[in-house]
């Protein structure tokens, strides 16, 4: 933990020059062009001797670079398809950079609304099986099973921590994904979009968490495209266009400026 006398910062997360580029098998070429007007070319063009479709690549991060440190909470914002996600699979070391390299403190936990939970299986179980998965041991989910449930507030409406997963509505759900990873302590905590499915007094628990999360010296990311939200819980700020990093910086003087490129 960081000697706040010495002032000195301890860094979570360092992403040296990453891109990441994904092959896409099929479909048309980038040289043909985006957008309807090229795929109607494309589609009165077929039979015609068009070429065959063939694998394309999608510079989806270019050459990011930053420090995280502790006891941050840090946004990333930007456009649909600006490598937001991307960039949070990659620090959580689920998509390995084409190039350049990231270094984290301990296993970064990845907290998406996508979180492999299984709907066959109850709540009950899902808690045991994520918390294990997060890295608990039998004893501790067991200590902090009701915790779990309590802060999800999925037995609220009855006794769903019995019911399949599937039977949940997807807030419920979110709730109980945000719920297990927030039940322990991650040294990096990654949340992607997770705080915009819940109802508004769910995300007022869950800021509470981040900050308390935050206050145990981890890190915490979180991709949002609710401005509010990241205004709330964050700090710092990391504005990506096009893959790029376009800013870096406390959050009024970034998110202001986003809000003014999209006019939001
Ligand atoms: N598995 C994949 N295969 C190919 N291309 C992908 C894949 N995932 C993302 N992309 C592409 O990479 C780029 C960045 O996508 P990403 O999901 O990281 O952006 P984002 O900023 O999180 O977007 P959004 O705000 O819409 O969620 C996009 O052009 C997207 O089409």
């Amino acid at each position: 933990m960081a000697d706040a006398s010495s002032g000195e910062r301890v860094p979570t997360v360092v992403v040296d020059g990453v891109h990441v580029r994904y092959t896409v098998q099929g479909g048309a070429t980038g040289r043909r062009g985006a957008g309807a007007g090229a795929a109607l070319a494309r589609m009165v063009s077929r039979g015609r001797g068009a070429a065959a479709p063939r694998s394309r690549t999608v510079h989806a991060v270019k050459g990011v670079s930053f420090a995280a440190y502790e006891g941050e909470a840090i946004g990333l914002v930007g456009t649909n398809g600006s490598g937001k996600s991307t960039l949070l699979r990659a620090i959580a070391g689920l998509q390995p950079p084409t190039e350049g390299r990231v270094h984290t403190r301990g296993q970064p936990a990845l907290l998406g609304v996508n979180a492999a939970l299984m709907g066959d299986l109850t709540g009950e179980r899902n808690v045991i099986l994520g918390g294990l998965a997060m890295g608990m041991s039998r004893r501790e989910i067991r200590e902090r099973y009701a915790g779990i449930v309590e802060f999800s507030g999925i037995d609220e409406k009855g006794d769903f921590a019995s019911l399949p997963m599937r039977t949940y509505s997807s807030g419920m759900g979110a709730r109980l994904r945000f719920s297990i990873a927030a039940a322990k302590s991650h040294e990096v905590l990654l949340i992607d979009e997770a705080l915009a499915t819940g109802d508004a007094r769910f995300q007022r628990r869950s800021q509470q968490r981040i900050a308390e999360l935050r206050a145990e010296a981890g890190t915490v990311f979180l991709v949002s495209h609710g401005n509010a939200a990241i205004r709330r819980s964050c700090d710092r700020v990391l504005w990506l266009e096009a893959g790029r990093l376009r800013m870096d910086g406390p959050v009024d003087e970034v998110m202001d400026a986003y809000e003014a490129h999209t006019g939001a």
